[in-house]
């Protein structure tokens, strides 16, 4: 029975993450290796649980996800793989992108990969959105992108939400205005751009929840790409996805309706005759944006169904 370690399993992702294990537990198709709360920052008590696990899931700040790696690597072949829900890896040599769903192979290469970084909750929505169609040819690497995008504030992890919860606020807030976020990179990698694209989130007084909303010009595209074109692009990409669902436009989205779901929904909503279109992917952040991807990525490590 394969053995996994949750690396700050009492956080907001790892108890995300333990959550939905509880049923392969109940089941014994695995085992959970927990640290005693008083040891979750002992690098001995965490190297001896890393010692007997197959798989460790890194659910911590990025430099405890840089120093845990390294204490993986010290163990060597004995040591477990792992799976880092931090941004410590996203682009990192030597690590597969958990996001089964963003080509063909990419679900076969996290099954056989001994290093996986759990995507970031931004990126899952604007990969999704984009990379289909630059791949389809209807969008140049080279496009100017801007990518809006609101979560919940549990996306700030144990510190933002006793914040949140505590004064109730802010209801409505615009940061990473420096125009560097950490996710940046990651989506401009896996999105396949050639160009940085410009991303501004915002978080908002509500727990769970996530859309990322991506504007486009008609006449920016490759020649003859119509909206209809931009929809058939990613139903053809999702098509046969359990998760990633590509719905008919609306005229409003609630940004919390996935709350407590792992899927995700993609819309192109369109006025052709303006020639404008609007990409949304809607998500809750803590489920295919955090721990729901890191359950899959799960599955497909330790082979479970
Ligand atoms: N929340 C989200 O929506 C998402 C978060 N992530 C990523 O997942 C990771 C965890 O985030 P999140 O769960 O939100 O954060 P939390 O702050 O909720 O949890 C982090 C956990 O790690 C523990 N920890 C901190 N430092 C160490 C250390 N040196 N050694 C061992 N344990 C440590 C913390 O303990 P203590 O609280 O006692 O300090 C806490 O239990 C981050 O890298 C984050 O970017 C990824 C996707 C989405
Ligand atoms: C609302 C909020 O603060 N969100 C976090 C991102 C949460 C997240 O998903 O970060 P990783 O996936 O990269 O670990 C932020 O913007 O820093």
């Amino acid at each position: 029975m394969p053995r996994i370690f949750i690396d700050g399993e009492a956080g907001t992702t790892g108890l995300g993450i333990r959550e939905r294990l509880a049923p392969l537990r109940e089941r014994g198709a695995i085992e959970l290796l927990s640290i005693a709360h008083e040891h979750r920052k002992d690098p001995a008590a965490r190297r001896d649980m890393m010692a007997q696990a197959d798989l460790a899931v890194l659910c911590l700040p990025d430099d405890a996800a840089r120093t845990a790696t390294r204490i993986a690597d010290e163990l060597g072949e004995s040591g477990p793989r792992l799976l880092d829900a931090s941004t410590a890896h996203r682009v990192a040599e030597g690590w597969t992108y958990g996001f089964p769903e963003m080509t063909a192979g990419q679900a076969q290469a996290i099954r056989h990969s001994r290093r996986v970084s759990n995507p970031g909750c931004y990126p899952t929505g604007a990969v999704a959105l984009l990379r289909p169609l630059v791949e389809a040819g209807l969008l140049s690497p080279d496009a100017c992108i801007s990518i809006n995008a609101v979560s919940g504030y549990t996306g700030g992890g144990r510190a933002d939400i006793e914040a949140h919860e505590r004064t109730g606020g802010p209801a409505f807030e615009l940061y990473g205005l420096a125009l560097a976020h950490k996710h940046v990179p990651e989506i401009q990698r896996y999105a396949a751009l050639d160009r940085r694209p410009l991303f501004v989130p915002s978080v908002g007084h509500f727990p769970q929840g996530m859309i990322v909303s991506i504007p486009v010009h008609l006449a920016q595209l490759s020649w003859g790409a119509t909206s209809a074109r931009l929809h058939e692009a990613l139903s053809d990409a999702y098509a046969g996805s359990d998760v990633i669902s590509v719905c008919e436009a609306e005229a409003r989205l609630d940004a919390a309706a996935l709350a407590g779901s792992d899927r995700m929904e993609l819309r192109v909503h369109r006025e052709e005759s303006l020639g404008h279109a609007l990409l949304t992917a809607r998500l809750d952040n803590l489920g295919k944006g955090a721990s729901g991807a890191a359950l899959q990525n799960i599955g497909l490590m330790l082979d479970l169904a």
